[in-house]
């Protein structure tokens, strides 16, 4: 049976549709899902540990750990992981059959996840200062949490990591003190030898890599040289100086067979570690954590342009003033940075040609500035300018305090936590005996709600609409319990017969109607 835009026409209706030459024709998959409920013991290694959200993050693990409260001005405030959506937000999971009312649960509660508190972290920095001193250099928590915090802190110092001063901005070198020294094939081999070591001495069953230091600038990607698994072994055996540091972590995670996340927005993944990563199974993700900006970015013009109403001009300024902020004030490092922050509404422009013709975009400025004073406390300033009807202009001007490593912090949780599960998660086609299931694809797309600039396998779609991200999220963990997606459609709510009695008023006094053209209902 053909169907157009997804509704179901009688076999006898052959509509001529004017703009649209294609026919719509349903397709059904079924699979069987299932999910592995023994959670790996977690342990991630932060690249970047000493940095403002690496120190925030290992405070936030163990603060919650133990429950700290301390006294605010606003009165005592207790540790909680509110900004992650596995530790914080909530799944419709239907309606009661008694009231009708809907039923929600914590997300964390619809399959077995890593328990926060159980996590095992460990690192590298190129800063060699232990977490406690690292912490206080970020100024993000408060002093009187931090003094709670210092004694669980100070044990941890970053191992010696791989540094390159030409992919970071030169106002970095004065932090450079912990560093592997020797050749790219010495360093990926001491990384993987620090990887091992982390497994050994706590124990975990499963790490999790993930970038958390400062912005690189894009790799210039050399055929011969980035574009083969292959070629990129010999490439860091030949020490090229064209391989950044991130995809040296990335190459040496991946041959340790951890999942690597990029929470920064340069291209480690060139198509060399994309190459790696599908030959050796390995879960890799990316780019860019979404915390603030550009997450309120990402819902806005999904918002305006499926209102109908058509963006033209976006202006996207911040300031801030955390070593993020400094390394950022270099020009190459900013413009990864303008990238990622730019391509966000690339799918939802394109998604509507209503709108705007093909190629047409909204005019979308990215200003990052540098202020010190601030520190991780960044300013951000937007303006969205779209056109409504009859040439009508609509402003709409923001203002957002992103308090940068608190809003990223979760982020990073809900990473770690996502992947874990994903690695339990298997599909087979329903009608196959075989007793063989498909893990997900390498590229772990189901994380793109928590990235600016999702990576995804060739030849798939970006999708960076904020609520099409997380329904994602919670629809493939419907499934993994035999739900269906939640349709939103609430028929239950609305057609008299699905009705629960006390919610009719009266039968609804439905006639035969007559509808142009003779069809009758
Ligand atoms: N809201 C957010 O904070 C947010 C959101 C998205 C992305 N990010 C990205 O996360 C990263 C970290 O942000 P931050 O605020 O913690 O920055 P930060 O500068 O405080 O921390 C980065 C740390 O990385 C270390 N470092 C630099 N090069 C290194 C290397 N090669 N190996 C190991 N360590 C190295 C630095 O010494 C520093 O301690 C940045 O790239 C930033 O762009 C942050
Ligand atoms: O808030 P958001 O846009 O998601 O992301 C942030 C940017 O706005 C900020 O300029 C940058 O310094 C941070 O690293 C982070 O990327």
């Amino acid at each position: 049976m053909k169907s157009v835009f997804g509704t179901v026409l009688p076999p006898n209706i052959d509509m001529k549709l004017r703009t649209y030459k294609k026919w719509v024709t349903p397709s059904v998959e079924r699979l069987t899902i299932r999910t592995e409920r023994n959670v790996a013991k977690l342990g991630v290694m932060l690249v970047g540990w000493g940095g403002n959200n690496g120190t925030t993050f290992t405070a936030g693990i163990i603060a919650n750990k133990h429950g700290l409260s301390w006294p605010t001005r606003n009165g005592i405030q207790s540790a909680n992981w509110f900004g992650s959506i596995t530790q914080a937000s909530t799944v419709r999971l239907g309606s009661n059959s008694e009231d009708g009312d809907d039923v929600y649960v914590p997300l964390k509660s619809l399959l077995p996840m890593v328990d926060p508190n159980n996590i095992v972290v460990d690192g590298w920095d190129i800063s060699g200062l232990n977490l406690a001193d690292s912490m206080e250099r970020a100024r993000v928590l408060e002093p009187v949490l931090q003094q709670q915090l210092k004694s669980h802190m100070m044990k941890y110092k970053p191992r010696p990591s791989i540094y390159d001063q030409t992919f970071i901005a030169a106002n970095q070198a004065d932090r450079a003190n912990n560093v592997i020294d020797g050749t790219k094939t010495n360093q990926v081999k001491r990384v993987m030898e620090d990887i091992s070591d982390f497994r050994k001495s706590s124990g975990v069953d499963r790490v999790i890599v993930l970038w958390m230091a400062n912005t690189e600038r894009f790799c210039d990607v050399i055929e011969g040289v980035h574009d083969t698994a292959n070629n990129l072994k010999n490439a860091i055996a030949a020490d090229h100086p064209e391989i950044s540091p991130s995809t040296l972590f990335a190459y040496a995670a991946i041959k340790m067979n951890c999942i690597y996340i990029n929470g920064s927005p340069q291209n480690t993944f060139v198509p060399g570690i994309l190459d790696l990563a599908e030959k050796e199974g390995v879960f890799i993700a990316g780019d860019d954590l979404k915390s603030g900006q550009t997450k309120l970015k990402s819902v806005l013009v999904d918002f305006l342009i499926g209102a109908g109403i058509k963006p033209v001009s976006i202006v996207s300024y911040n300031h801030l003033g955390n070593n993020d902020g400094k390394n950022l004030s270099a020009p190459e490092q900013f413009r990864s940075k303008e990238i990622s922050k730019s391509n966000v509404v690339d799918d939802v422009v394109s998604s509507n040609n209503i709108l705007y013709k093909p190629g047409e975009k909204p005019d979308h400025c990215v200003v990052i500035k540098y202020v010190p004073y601030v520190g991780d406390s960044k300013r951000a300033m937007d303006e969205y300018t779209s056109e409504i009807m009859c040439g009508g202009i609509n402003t709409i001007v923001v203002h957002n305090t992103c308090e940068d490593s608190l809003l990223a912090t979760p982020i990073i949780l809900d990473l770690i936590v996502l992947a874990e599960l994903c690695t339990r998660i298997q599909f087979k086609r329903k009608e196959d005996d075989s007793t063989w299931y498909s893990n997900f694809h390498p590229v772990l797309t189901i994380l793109s709600y928590l990235c600016k600039s999702p990576l995804v396998p060739k030849g798939t779609p970006v999708v960076n609409a904020l609520f099409k991200q997380k329904a994602c999220i919670e629809n493939v963990m419907r499934a993994c319990l035999g739900l269906t997606p939640d349709s939103n459609m609430l028929l239950e709510h609305k057609v008299p017969f699905m009705m629960r009695k006390s919610a009719v008023i009266s039968e609804p006094n439905v006639k035969k109607r007559k509808i142009a053209n003779g069809i009758h209902t």
